[in-house]
């Protein structure tokens, strides 16, 4: 399996917490001071001289997280500011409450009460957690105004440390819940330096704004596992939809899933290489055909083809007119090509079983794409359709027909808004309530939709598989990324794993894994040239240069 931790939504958070509860095994208290004393030693870890920290605690049992935090911090020896509610919290949450009174204080929680605070080093929100589901209004919301405009990333701000995650976003999906009324009440987005989260991620510290208002996000484990594990078991039950998983976290997971994504990528490509094959030659890693379009597009095809190659296709055919020919006369010499004119020489080229798999789209132009289009889906084989073929796609009579699960459609947000506007309009609305509707929702449903994998490109890459399996690959340390031909190298990438034998999902997925890891290899200044280019490196780092022997 290559793929990483398991993400969690706060519904499935809550019914593995409620069973372990339930089993009678462990107490909530115990959970909250687990809970608690994870982010107090992430805090000592990284402050290891103990300085003064404002914990604001909220309503429910992440306010009873930040209690547990403030105890455990002063008695290591740092100096709290603590503001709370004068509400009724939950029995755990109340009795963490009353620990810390016996300690010091409790300030109101207002917006006056927080900026009269004295100055400290860290600010740990404990406001909301998961149990968020509407949008925080009033007086909590002035205080997180607040708390946005006075904690940030430049000099002389206090550090923003989340308990869970930064309150006010929908854990679900990444967005800052609105309440529905004007400009002024709208959310100041939070930005935290470091975010503890509880047992498993969740879907809005990857998505949309999660990332940047995390910040470091680390995992922290609170003795769930068994409960979670067991959840995995009955996966009838209607709060486990299928999995969704972080395409191997770059974030590090204290706990022992850890997976090394080495073995993990190994595992992937290994189910590339045909039994029967075990030295392998060149047909036994695949033949894929790149189509190319008219004179003066060539250039994003052959970044794909390029990428085929490098992704270890043992034959990459690139298939621009005969008329554009001339144009990929350069290097790689390794790439064979072979003009193409029309649908039925395409027809005629696909009766080759060598052929296992293709590209259409990268600058082939819309007419052309649509042109060919029908003779790739008749053949139904494994196929990645990008760029002009979506467009293509979108316009064609038996949209959202058609398609086999083994086409990968790799759209960014402009094409996917063409192929599902239904979906795009529902991403675009304002989130009043959680769970918001997410890039996962809406990817789930576009591959049940079409029967294909659907990949939609972003800083949250998010795929899914018609039969609901979903995961997101996070890059937004990677913001170079998105320059012109990355898309096509992508495209290419997983053209060149499926024309190996892997499957569709497991093939997106490892190409976009490589992809960003190529990107954060070579740093800022990077062109979609230097992506292929990066992947030798990325298979020996990787242990795959031995090209899935086991
Ligand atoms: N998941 C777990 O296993 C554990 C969770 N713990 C903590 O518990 C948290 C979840 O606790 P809760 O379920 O009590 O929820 P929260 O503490 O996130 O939210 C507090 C309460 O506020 C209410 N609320 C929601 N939206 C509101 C709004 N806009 N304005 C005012 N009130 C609003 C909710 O009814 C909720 O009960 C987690 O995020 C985590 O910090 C830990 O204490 C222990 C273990
Ligand atoms: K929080």
């Amino acid at each position: 399996m290559l793929f990483g931790t398991e993400i969690l939504t706060t519904a499935q958070m809550r019914a593995i917490e409620s069973a372990a509860m339930v089993s009678g095994k462990v107490s909530g208290l115990t959970l909250m001071e687990r809970a608690g004393a994870a982010v107090a030693g992430e805090i000592r870890l990284r402050w290891p001289k103990p300085g003064r920290a404002t914990v604001l605690c909220g309503p429910g049992n992440n306010g009873g997280d930040g209690y547990v935090i403030a105890r455990l911090l002063a008695q290591a020896g740092w100096q709290l500011h603590v503001l709370g509610l004068d509400n009724a919290p939950g029995p755990d949450a109340a009795e963490m409450k009353r620990r810390w009174r016996r300690i010091g204080p409790i300030a109101p929680l207002t917006e006056a009460g927080l900026r009269q605070s004295p100055a400290s080093d860290i600010c740990i929100d404990a406001i909301f957690g998961t149990g968020l589901t509407r949008p925080p209004e009033g007086q909590i919301a002035a205080v997180l105004r607040q708390l946005g405009r006075m904690t940030g990333d430049g000099e002389g701000y206090p550090c923003l440390v989340a308990v869970d995650c930064p309150s006010g976003l929908c854990m679900d999906s990444g967005e800052w819940l609105h309440p529905d009324h004007g400009e002024d009440t709208a959310p100041v987005p939070l930005h935290a330096g470091l975010t503890v989260a509880f047992d498993s991620p969740k879907p809005g510290h990857l998505l949309q704004w999660g990332p940047t208002a995390c910040g470091k996000l680390m995992i922290a484990d609170i003795g769930l596992r068994h409960w979670r594990e067991r959840r995995a078991d009955t996966r009838a039950d209607a709060m486990c939809p299928p999995a969704l998983r972080a395409i191997w976290p770059e974030f590090p997971v204290r706990d022992s899933r850890m997976v090394d994504v080495g073995s993990c990528a190994r595992i992937a490509l290994g189910k590339g290489i045909s039994a029967g094959h075990p030295a392998g030659h060149k047909y036994s890693h695949g033949h894929a055909l790149v189509v190319a379009g008219p004179a003066g597009h060539g250039g994003a095809a052959r970044l794909a083809a390029r990428a085929a190659l490098r992704g270890g296709a043992g034959l990459v055919t690139l298939c621009p007119p005969a008329a554009a020919m001339a144009e990929h006369a350069g290097p790689p010499d390794a790439l064979m090509r072979r003009g193409l004119d029309n649908a039925t020489q395409m027809r005629a080229m696909l009766t080759d079983p060598r052929i296992t798999a293709l590209c259409l789209g990268p600058g082939c132009g819309v007419n052309r794409a649509a042109g060919l289009l029908p003779v790739v889906l008749d053949h139904a084989g494994p196929c990645v359709l990008d760029a002009d073929a979506l467009t293509a796609l979108a316009q064609a009579p038996h949209w959202p027909g058609g398609l086999s699960d083994n086409c990968v459609l790799t759209p960014h947000a402009g094409e996917f808004a063409r192929l599902f506007p239904d979906l795009d309009a529902r991403l675009a609305e304002t989130p009043m309530r959680g769970p918001a509707f997410s890039r996962t929702d809406a990817l789930r449903e576009a591959a049940s939709r079409c029967g294909a994998v659907v990949l939609l490109k972003g800083p949250d890459t998010v795929i899914a598989a018609p039969d609901g399996q979903a995961c997101i690959h996070s890059a937004s340390d990677v913001p170079w990324l998105a320059t012109a031909g990355t898309g096509d190298v992508l495209a290419g990438l997983i053209t060149g794993f499926l024309a190996r034998g892997i499957a569709a999902f497991e093939a997106a997925a490892l190409a976009v894994l490589l992809h960003a890891r190529a990107a954060r290899r070579f740093g800022p200044g990077l062109i979609a040239d230097d992506l292929p280019e990066q992947l030798p490196f990325l298979f020996r780092e990787l242990g795959l240069d031995e090209w899935g022997r086991k």
